[in-house]
């Protein structure tokens, strides 16, 4: 069986010294198990010398002859270190017969000050010819058989000598032929770029030729690969300098590798890949620099799932071009004389978009196209405009076509409607859109401002299957201040888990710190003291009007103002979390209000930290009601500081030892007369009570204060410094209690009334209250549906880490639900 081929293509930083040119011969695998193919381009540079020994020629500046010399100078330099010895003199011959005809063809150009296409490629063409015998020596000084072969002798194109067309089945021929006569075991090193018309005359390949003959002599031989070696490890999935966590690809398809290229991907010319697709051949880009990289693999991709994006990329500086028609247009030729002449004049359209009941038409080209396109389509349609059926040709830079590259794009229910709404919340406005016309791409045209939000945001949300989430906190007190620091630890074990959760603002009551690329949370506390001054006014409409993508604010302060304002940002589209309990002490019309505008701007408003601390019991509620079931009543301990209070204080410590230890430990309230006095049972009932549905007012709960009377209006400061006042009071009511348990236990009964006290809960009546350690909580909810068996709910009632976790739980659960 004659043995597979293989074609590898090494450009011209591969070629561009004679340790690289080793390097390729290292690259190259051993004889034996496939027949090897190598095109080289020229050596790096030598093509764009060239080039410019042709512009001095037709200057006549005088330096065409100095500029050739030194371009030959280095070929002989690499001849030098190369090439055995017994093949130098030979091979010196061969390449001083190309270099002087490269120095009459600039004389004549000189004389002529003219150089004609045809004249370009051969004298451009030089480099390839110089370069592959070069490159097949080094082999052979190796101890590697190898021949070099000239292309113009494989590849037959037309007579467009700048960006010859390849005439495929001539070209298989000529190269089945050759190969004939190649030995299967020896290294065929072949000119890049080069072609030749029928008649021998050489011509190029256009820009990225090399690739071209590669992929070329691939499909022409039925080659197993065809490698393209190249300075970086493959396909980007984007741009890094615009995405820095843009990944190498490691497989894309022919249509997907094309349209990236089409859409302005560097690494691969769009019809590189044409000569391979129909036979299947995978096409590898890999790395010289390293060459332990697995590189990108262009393929058939039919085992792709439905509407996989794997790239984002983008056509900046562009220009909308609008043909916009009228009703009664009839052009049933429009596309024709409108895309006709923009091929003929070689202007590239990006994306085109048809309104069909106006006969209107938008096209995106280059900025630098915009006025000739223009031009070109007035000329075009003068009739249609004198007759007043088109109304007009105009052209609206400062655009950007972005594109979405993947494979089967059609057949993903959803996919489009997700793309859109990521560029939505990124806060990029669509101006033009194209899908269908290529399973690979959907793409749409935005404002060049909007397009490294554009693509930042759908390569986060599809290539890297990401959600990102903006996290602003308002409150950098004891909670706020946690909360920030678990944010930092869990940041990067969020991101593993696919959640990119970004903080980008902090505030307190004078200050706000706002910076949407992203704060780091462990030092955005004392860079706040530094952040420029703002009320709370301000905060609200910097935060509403912020334009981040899913913007959650946690609201971590005890503000009844802050709390007040939570409808302005959920009605601005922005989520709020909160653990402020003063959110409850609304007036249940503003309650309702602020969940109206959660629903207008389609985000959560999520406070499952304002009461029983993370035990869920605010989403069970509303599970429970949802599924039909009639909540009867709910009691318990709901305050974490009491708990802890009472239960210290059984154990024998004294009242004040024990509310400042609770204090210390950040179970209370900022003014712990909040929790003493049963206000923050009674806000914490009052928001269970609107959870299934009843209009309850938190003023009007009957509560028993544990707060001395002496002490309930007087400053804080004072608060604790009589608070040992009422130790002995407290003594002896404990004592009466007789040895039992005592328990602050807050009830909400069927019709919605609050009451909440001091009371003797005994451990031998079995009670669930009785057992609870210090700081812990109960809540326990009576159903219709569940009887006899209520529902309970046990655990941890307070403290900074526990809601700080809360917090992050509900974020988190924000930014899904905003997905
Ligand atoms: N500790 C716990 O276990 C739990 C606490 N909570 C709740 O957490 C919230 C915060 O508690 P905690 O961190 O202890 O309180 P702190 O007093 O330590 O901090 C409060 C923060 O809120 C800021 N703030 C107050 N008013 C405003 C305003 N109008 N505008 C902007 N910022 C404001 C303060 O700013 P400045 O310093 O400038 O005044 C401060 O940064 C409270 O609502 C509490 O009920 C809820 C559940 C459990
Ligand atoms: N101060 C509160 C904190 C949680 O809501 C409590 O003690 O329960």
């Amino acid at each position: 069986m004659p043995l597979p081929f293989t074609v590898a293509k090494f450009g011209g930083t591969s070629v561009g010294t004679p340790e690289r040119v080793r390097g390729v011969v290292r690259l190259t695998p051993e004889a034996g198990s496939e027949r090897r193919v190598v095109v080289v381009s020229a050596f790096g540079g030598v093509t764009d010398d060239l080039l410019a020994a042709i512009q001095h020629a037709v200057d006549r500046t005088g330096e065409h002859r100095d500029r050739l010399g030194s371009i030959r100078k280095r070929h002989t330099d690499a001849l030098a270190v190369l090439t055995p010895e017994g093949e130098r003199g030979p091979l010196a011959e061969r390449l001083d017969a190309i270099w002087t005809q490269v120095g009459e063809l600039l004389d004549g150009v000189s004389l002529l000050r003219e150089c004609t296409p045809r004249v370009r490629a051969a004298i451009i063409t030089a480099g390839e010819r110089a370069s592959a015998p070069l490159v097949a020596s080094a082999f052979r000084a190796a101890g590697v058989e190898a021949v070099d072969l000239d292309a113009s002798g494989l590849v037959r194109t037309d007579a467009r000598f700048d960006e010859a067309t390849v005439d495929m089945e001539a070209t298989r021929e000529l190269v089945r032929e050759a190969f004939e006569n190649v030995p299967p075991e020896a290294v065929a090193v072949v000119t890049g770029f080069v072609g030749s018309t029928e008649d021998g005359v050489r011509t190029t390949l256009g820009r990225s030729g090399s690739d071209y003959t590669a992929t070329i002599l691939g499909g022409a031989l039925d080659a197993r690969e065809v490698v393209i070696w190249t300075d970086v490890s493959g396909v980007l999935s984007a741009d890094p300098r615009i995405v820095p966590e843009a990944f190498t690809l490691p497989r894309l398809s022919y249509g997907a590798a094309a349209e990236l290229a089409h859409f302005g991907a560097k690494v691969l010319h769009p019809r590189t890949m044409r000569p391979l697709a129909n036979a299947r051949i995978p096409l590898r880009i890999a790395n010289t620099l390293a060459p332990e990289d697995a590189g990108t693999t262009v393929g058939p991709m039919d085992d792709a799932g439905p509407g996989r994006i794997d790239a984002v990329t983008a056509v900046r500086s562009a220009a909308l071009v609008r043909v916009t028609g009228t009703a009664s247009l009839e052009v049933p030729d429009l596309a024709a004389r409108v895309f006709g002449p923009l091929a003929e004049s070689e202007i590239p359209v990006f994306l085109v978009a048809q309104a069909s009941a106006e006969g209107s038409l938008c096209l995106a080209v280059r900025e630098a196209d915009a006025a000739r396109t223009v031009a070109t389509l007035r000329q075009r349609l003068a009739r249609e405009i004198e007759r007043g059926d088109v109304l007009g040709v105009e052209a609206e830079g400062g655009a950007a076509v972005v594109a979405a590259v993947g494979a089967h794009l059609e057949g993903a229910p959803g996919l489009a409607g997700r793309l859109f709404a990521t560029l939505g919340r990124a806060h990029v406005n669509v101006r033009a859109i194209a899908q269908g016309a290529s399973a690979h791409t959907i793409s749409c045209a935005v404002a060049d401002a909007d397009a490294v939000a554009a693509i930042t945001a759908l390569h986060e949300a599809f290539a890297l299957r990401r959600i990102r989430a903006h996290v602003a906190v308002i409150g950098a007190g004891t909670l706020g201040r946690r909360l920030l620091r678990l944010l930092g630890e869990r940041q990067d074990a969020l991101l593993a888990g696919d959640l990119n959760l970004r903080l980008v603002g902090l505030a307190n009551s004078s200050r706000l710190l706002l910076d949407p690329a992203g704060l780091e949370p462990s030092t955005a506390p004392d860079a706040l003291a530094g952040a420029p001054e703002a009320d709370l006014d301000a905060v609200v409409e910097r935060l509403a009007g912020a334009r981040v993508e899913r913007l959650v604010v946690v609201d971590a302060t005890p503000s009844g103002a802050v709390a007040a304002r939570h409808a302005d940002l959920l009605r601005a589209g922005v989520a709020v979390v909160t653990p402020n309990k003063a959110a409850t002490a609304m007036p249940l019309e503003a309650w309702r209000q602020t969940h109206a505008a959660a629903r207008e701007g389609e985000v959560p408003y999520l406070y499952e930290a304002a009461v029983g601390a993370g035990l869920g019991v605010v989403a069970r509620l509303r599970d429970l009601v949802r599924t039909g079931a009639r909540v009867l009543a709910i009691e318990g301990v709901l305050s974490g500081t009491l708990s802890y209070v009472l239960t210290r204080m059984r154990a024998g410590a004294r009242f004040s030892e024990a509310v400042r230890e609770a204090h210390e430990a950040g179970y209370t309230e900022p003014d712990p007369r909040e929790d003493l006095s049963g206000r923050d049972v009674a806000l914490k009932l009052s928001l269970l009570a609107r959870e299934v549905g009843l209009d309850v007012n938190p003023e009007d709960a009957q509560l028993e204060s544990l707060v001395p009377d002496a002490l309930r209006g007087v400053p804080l400061a004072t608060f604790w410094e009589r608070l040992p006042e009422s130790d002995d009071a407290w003594a002896e009511r404990i004592a009466a209690v007789g040895g039992g348990e005592v328990q602050y236990v807050g009830r909400l009964a069927e019709g919605g009334a609050i009451r909440a006290g001091a009371e003797a809960v005994r451990a031998e009546a079995g009670s669930l209250l009785a057992a609870l350690r210090p700081s812990e909580i109960a809540i326990v909810v009576h159903t219709e549906r569940t009887g006899d068996h209520p529902i309970f709910f046990q655990g941890p009632g307070a403290s900074a880490d526990v809601t700080a976790a809360v917090l992050l739980a509900d974020i988190v659960r924000a930014a899904e639900l905003m997905r």
